[in-house]
């Protein structure tokens, strides 16, 4: 028996008024994933519990199995796992954007541009991190490079306790509404208006502008918290299985869950990721033994922030096409028993260019168990709407997951 959980990032949204109504999932061709929803169940899930921030963090953790409000102690403690970073209990890791801010005047009137500076490589950002530590970096405080913009401070004998705002969550408005807040966060203010000294005319930057593109001219912290501390998938499932992303999130959580992580060349977290590669790699791991793959998707997410509808519509369309298809195909041909569960992990409407909490569509197929035909069962919220609902992703991965 094979398990696969495909993850499209984002993925939910709201009725568009310019697809008639229709949202993203409805609008695109996704014929791989209706195909197995016409034989397959499909419903509601709410991902994010009550109280808890619309983070793929909190939502990630939900659908691999864990309780967010009993596990998650931050969203940079999970990507340090994947950087590599051996936190100590009294650590605090912060995730540290590499953010566009345009503008003239003063650091708080500066405007909140891109919080992904153009989908910098993570190469140009290395070289800024470095300058970053050069100016910063001392025995309480380093920065560490992660993928893309997406980068972590860890702070020894550090405190949490600040109010800090993801820079996604606040795109076109003014630095100065959305600084931290807290006993003691001046350091970190301090560090990021400092910080646009050091980068805006940095020659990595320099660059990026002589080519069109965003400069990434500000470290932007957020995302705070402790060491966590996950019990093993293999205990809760009895199954071993890996996990298949571009980011440091989705590595780290299963890192600390147990599960393995496979990287793959060419992999970006966006549009353009490859999105081939990364079924052949879960192919691979099921051809060598793995019962379960993870597979997560950044792209339709951060087609989202950037408001971009149609580049939303087509993802979706290159992970049904490129990614799922191949792979169930892959079951197929291999007369495996196999169960598939689609679901995005939270909703990121592009009307708000941010994450909201609502529920999300779910699919479940089981080969064994197909049910009769039914071409009104598809993979998006008005269908989902009139299935089987779960109060939270742990609820429905012990479901995809019992035997
Ligand atoms: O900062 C990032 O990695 C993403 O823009 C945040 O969105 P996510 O929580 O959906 O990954």
């Amino acid at each position: 028996m094979k398990y696969l959980i495909l993850v499209p990032d984002g993925a939910g949204d709201e009725n568009i008024e310019k697809l008639e109504g229709r949202t993203p999932l409805e609008a695109a061709e996704l014929t791989m994933v209706n195909q197995l929803a016409a034989k397959g169940q499909v419903g509601m899930v709410k991902t994010i519990p009550p109280g808890v921030a619309p983070g793929s963090d909190a939502a990630n953790l939900s659908v691999m199995g864990y309780d967010p409000s009993v596990y998650l102690t931050g969203r940079s403690p999970l990507e340090a796992a994947s950087i590599g970073i051996d936190m100590s209990d009294t650590d605090v890791a912060f995730r540290t954007n590499i953010i566009t801010l345009t503008g003239e005047g003063d650091y708080e009137d500066l405007i909140i541009t891109d919080h992904s500076s153009g989908d910098i490589t993570t190469g140009e950002a290395d070289q800024l991190i470095q300058a970053v530590n050069e100016k910063f970096a001392d025995d309480k405080i380093r920065f560490y490079t992660g993928v893309s913009y997406r980068h972590c401070m860890i702070v020894h004998n550090g405190s949490t306790d600040y109010e800090l705002t993801p820079p996604h969550d606040v795109l076109t408005q003014r630095v100065g509404d959305h600084l931290p807040k807290g006993e003691g966060s001046e350091f970190i203010t301090n560090m990021m208006k400092e910080s646009y000294e050091i980068l805006k005319d940095h020659p990595v930057n320099k660059d990026r502008i002589a080519r069109g593109l965003n400069p990434a001219n500000t470290l932007w912290i957020w995302g705070q918290g402790r060491k966590p501390s996950l019990s093993s998938f293999y205990d809760k499932y009895g199954i071993k299985g890996t996990a298949i992303s571009a980011v440091d999130l989705i590595k780290g959580i299963a890192i600390c869950a147990g599960l393995n992580s496979v990287d793959v060349e060419g992999a970006t977290g966006t549009l353009h990721t490859n999105f081939e590669g990364k079924a052949a790699a879960a192919i691979r791991e099921y051809k060598d033994g793995k019962d379960f793959v993870y597979m997560h998707l950044e792209g339709p997410d951060e087609c989202s922030h950037q408001g971009d509808m149609e580049g939303k519509i087509q993802c979706l369309e290159s992970i049904d096409r490129k990614v799922l298809t191949p792979i169930v195909e892959y079951f197929r041909q291999a007369g495996e028993d196999f169960r598939v569960l689609v679901v995005p992990d939270h909703r990121t409407p592009l009307a708000i260019r941010t994450h909201s909490a609502d529920p999300v569509p779910y699919v479940v197929y089981d080969s064994r168990k197909e049910l009769p035909e039914d071409k009104n069962r598809q993979f998006n919220e008005k269908s989902g709407a009139k299935g089987q609902y779960f109060d939270s992703g742990y609820a429905l991965a012990d479901f995809f997951f019992e035997k």
